[in-house]
């Protein structure tokens, strides 16, 4: 594996450099851009900019400990692969090449719905843990097919995203007329709901006119109960911001949140996730496990957001930088050099242990609304 030595390949930006060469224009478009005027997709990496930390120093760091557990599996890092689209948009094994990066890192892979390789395909490959992540399509039929298939193919949990009864307007995608085509697609969904996907039309990002045809915007928090009534797997809410959503996703039993605004692709203008993790945390108040997403890119970014209570990070756009530049390799160089960060930042912090990570790492003041 590249890795330190290279004098290259030293951070998660390193990656992303490299990527952006490798990766046609409006592909790179799609991975990096937000809704609209990026307004929130620059805060969640600015909200990170502004976090101080309070180091303790004379702890015993000879032994730092990145390990974390989740709905009963140990995980060696608390830095998972955040579900995204169509990874063979920037490596032809796609997704088998992700999950076998996140599996030699040891790193979650939450697989999305709208993959590129099969979910059994994946699975094959894999050697952490496979989630599956939902959207809400008006196909219930090909919902519960894929669950059962998620099931059946080993997946430890179901993540529904709930943040996209429509798609943001991301002015990039509309603007190159994005499309997905070629020998790309959506292999696990029925190519039926799937036709209308592929057609380039300028001033319109197809994904979108997708979107607005096949996902179900009437749903409420009631449905949950049919998600739940086809499976037992865990199920976790992904793209929750408020205190008041996050008592209602325990009241609905949720076995898990996620504090995200979708890497800034959905409200353009909501808050950053990071100034809303604590608020969050609080209204769960221990009823389930909080995970976090939106502008990790660093070991320190990291942690900050678990002293602020999260259970685990997940990387949208990293591990994408990471497949795009080197393929599996490049996945597991992204999550081991961030979990590299992270266990120094935690020595250095005199925190060696996750466990013992709580708000007190994180200078309040520098965290909105902080006390
Ligand atoms: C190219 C791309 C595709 C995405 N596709 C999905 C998706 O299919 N389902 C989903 O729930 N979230 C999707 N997301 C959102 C990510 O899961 C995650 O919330 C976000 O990227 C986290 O922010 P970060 O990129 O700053 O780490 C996508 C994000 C990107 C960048
Ligand atoms: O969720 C997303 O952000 C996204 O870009 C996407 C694209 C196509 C299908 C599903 C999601």
């Amino acid at each position: 594996m590249t890795q330190l030595g290279s004098g290259q390949l030293l951070t998660a930006e390193d990656y992303r450099h490299l990527a952006r060469d490798l990766v046609a224009p409006d592909v790179w478009d799609f991975i990096e851009g937000g809704a609209e005027e990026e307004r929130t997709l620059a805060a969640n990496l600015r909200a990170f900019d502004r976090i101080r930390l309070r180091p303790r120093v004379l702890a015993d760091v000879s032994a730092v400990d990145t390990s974390v557990e989740l709905f009963g599996t140990r995980f060696a890092t608390p830095l998972g692969v955040a579900p995204t689209a169509y990874h063979r948009l920037v490596d032809s094994d796609g997704e088998v090449a992700t999950a076998r990066g996140a599996g030699a890192a040891g790193a979650l892979f939450v697989v999305g719905m709208f993959a590129s390789r099969t979910l059994e395909d994946i699975a094959e490959v894999s050697t952490s843990e496979l989630w599956l992540q939902l959207y809400w399509l008006r196909r219930r039929d090909v919902m519960a097919a894929l669950i059962r298939r998620a099931e059946q193919g080993g997946y430890g949990a179901l993540m529904l995203t709930v943040d996209v009864p429509r798609m943001g307007r991301r002015w990039r995608d509309m603007r190159n007329g994005f499309a997905v085509g070629g020998d790309v697609a959506a292999v696990n969904i029925d190519p039926a709901v799937m036709a209308s996907s592929h057609h380039r039309d300028a001033g319109r990002s197809a994904l979108a006119q997708h979107a607005a045809q096949q996902f179900d915007a009437t749903v409420t928090w009631a449905d949950l109960a049919w998600v739940r009534a086809q499976s037992r797997l865990p199920l976790v809410l992904k793209g929750i911001l408020t205190a008041e959503d996050a008592a209602l996703a325990v009241e609905h039993g949720a076995d898990a949140v996620v504090v995200s605004n979708h890497g800034g692709r959905q409200l353009d203008g909501a808050v950053a996730s990071l100034d809303v993790l604590a608020e969050v945390v609080d209204a769960i108040g221990g009823a389930c496990p909080v995970l976090f997403d939106g502008g990790v890119r660093r070991g320190a970014d990291a942690l900050a957001a678990l002293a602020l209570g999260a259970r685990m990070c997940l990387l949208g756009r990293p591990p994408l930088w990471g497949l795009a530049a080197r393929g599996a390799d490049g996945v597991e160089g992204v999550l081991r050099t961030t979990t590299e960060e992270l266990a120094h930042a935690m020595a250095l912090a005199g925190r060696p242990a996750l466990g013992a990570l709580d708000r007190s790492a994180v200078h309040m003041s520098t965290i909105a609304g902080g006390a």
